[in-house]
């Protein structure tokens, strides 16, 4: 089952590895012709009903395939309407062609007469709210007629996700779907067939642009993140605020002992520092910390330059058992999260080293350990990014890999601001997009800087915003 936004980020990933989008419109035209010829015999009359988006163009390229029949091709709306080039392109094709397309303006001109078959190709996925006019009118002469009828990818006026069917909705006889069922589908009470249209696997198995545009925050997206770290240490915490701050994220704010307070408002303007007493995180802080996240509804970053003194570890463990917002976990706090039980929603992103000290598998390639890190990310409940020269991102069902990045990458700081701006991804969204599409924007980051060495992790703060939004 794959829904409609993941659909469209596998398409965008197909795109990038050199399968464009006209291709498969002509593989999903050719899997509905399939489907017609099955349905009706030579020369019977076969009536194709075409929208002005990609749906339309899937059948405006069956069209082609159908010059057995008696056919007539309804276009809904004018040339110049269709919202696609590549759509576009197959209607002049069938004009410069001589085949029997028309274009209806007004729904009431539409004849539809008494075919073999009738192709709903009206709306598909990129249907918003109930058919209108004139799809509306064109779904009710559709539902009269005694055709058979069948629609390309999903039945015009049904929602692809919800599997909702609003009254006026097309009823198929027969649905050509493509590449994946869709959740939608599932209770329809035709038959729904799964046709391949040659999205490659690497499309879905392979982080792409697809999944920065699907995991990465919508633009109105308040997101507020803040970072617990420090201690010993001050570049990982401030690395992670400032990658948050350039990922999209509202405000940064980071908590630390005061004793490193002016060395990390010393990095930048941009940080809001919030010093506690202790000289490290320490359980009478904790409180304190998870009121001012629950307040604000932060994405929290637990974790960065902690060290690992008894009396961290011991406020990690309290914080996470009771925080129960969104989180990364990283590096020192990563060790407790296999002995807790949280409400929150974690992603973990560890090292292989890290990955082995939680428990997880020991390996040497995280790519080739990527089905090992699946099944540990079930054990324990949530989301893993283990960080390597391949990033691989399981929640335990799904698992996607990111081959982004340069070996430059190794030097410190790369998972500090990964862990940032995966902060910055996480709200309201799925962590496993969230994740994917930071490991996405963190290595494509570094790819853009490439000198063949001498990367530093604070390089990448300046490109990541180049990577979320320049390469749309
Ligand atoms: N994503 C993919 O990988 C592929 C998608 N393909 C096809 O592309 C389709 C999605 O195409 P699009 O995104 O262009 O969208 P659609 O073609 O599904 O619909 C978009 C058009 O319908 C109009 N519309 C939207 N809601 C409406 C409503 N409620 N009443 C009346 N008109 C409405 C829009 O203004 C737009 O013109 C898929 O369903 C599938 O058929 C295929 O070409 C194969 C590849
Ligand atoms: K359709």
């Amino acid at each position: 089952m794959i829904t409609a936004a993941r659909m469209g980020a596998v398409d965008r990933n197909a795109e990038a590895l050199g399968v464009s989008q006209k291709q498969l419109m002509e593989s999903s035209g050719n899997a509905v012709a399939r489907a017609v010829r099955e349905e009706a015999s030579e020369g019977d009359t076969v009536t194709v009903v075409a929208g002005r988006g990609n749906n339309g163009g899937d059948a405006l390229v069956a069209a082609r395939f159908l010059d057995a029949f008696d056919l007539s091709v309804h276009l809904l709306g004018k040339p110049e309407t269709i919202t696609t080039e590549i759509a576009r392109e197959n209607w002049a094709a069938l004009e410069a062609a001589n085949y029997p397309c028309e274009t209806v303006a007004d729904s009431a001109d539409l004849e539809v007469g008494d075919p073999e078959v009738i192709v709903d190709a009206m709306l598909g996925t990129g249907i918003s709210g109930d058919l209108r006019e004139p799809e509306a009118t064109a779904a009710r002469e559709i539902n009269a007629s005694d055709a058979t009828v069948i629609s390309v990818d999903v039945p015009s006026g049904v929602d692809a996700d919800s599997g909702e069917v609003p009254e006026n909705a097309v009823s198929a006889d027969r649905v050509i779907t493509f590449h994946d069922g869709k959740p939608g589908l599932a209770d329809l009470d035709c038959e729904v067939r799964v046709a391949d249209i040659g999205i490659p696997g690497a499309a879905e198995r392979y982080v792409g642009p697809g999944d920065l545009e699907l995991g990465s925050p919508a633009p109105d997206a308040e997101t507020r993140v803040f970072v617990i770290g420090g201690g010993p240490y001050t570049g990982a915490p401030a690395l992670s605020a400032q990658a948050a701050l350039r990922s999209g994220a509202d405000l940064s704010f980071l908590a630390c002992p005061e004793s490193i307070e002016d060395v990390l408002a010393g990095y930048t303007e941009d940080l809001i520092v919030q010093a506690y007493e202790s000289e490290r995180l320490s359980t009478e802080e904790v409180d304190g910390l998870i009121e001012t996240a629950t307040k604000h509804d932060d994405v929290v970053v637990l974790g960065p330059g902690l060290g690992t003194a008894e009396e961290t570890l011991e406020a990690a463990r309290t914080f996470l058992e009771e925080f129960e917002g969104p989180m990364v976990v990283d590096a020192d706090a990563l060790s407790v999260v296999p002995e807790v039980e949280t409400e929150a929603t974690l992603i973990c992103t560890p090292n292989r080293k890290e990955l082995a000290g939680m428990g997880g598998p020991e390996l040497d390639d995280l790519e080739a350990g990527a089905d090992d890190i699946e099944r540990f990310a079930a054990e324990l409940g949530h989301v893993v990014m283990a960080k390597g020269e391949a990033d691989v991102v399981s929640d335990g069902e799904r698992t996607r890999i990111s081959t982004r990045g340069t070996p430059g990458m190794t030097v410190g700081g790369t998972g500090d601001t990964l862990a940032g701006i995966t902060a910055a991804f996480m709200k309201d969204n799925d962590p496993l997009n969230a994740a994917a599409a930071a490991a996405y924007a963190n290595g494509r980051a570094a790819e853009r800087l490439d000198r063949g060495g001498g990367l530093l992790a604070s390089d990448l703060l300046d490109e990541v915003p180049e990577v979320v939004w320049g390469e749309r």
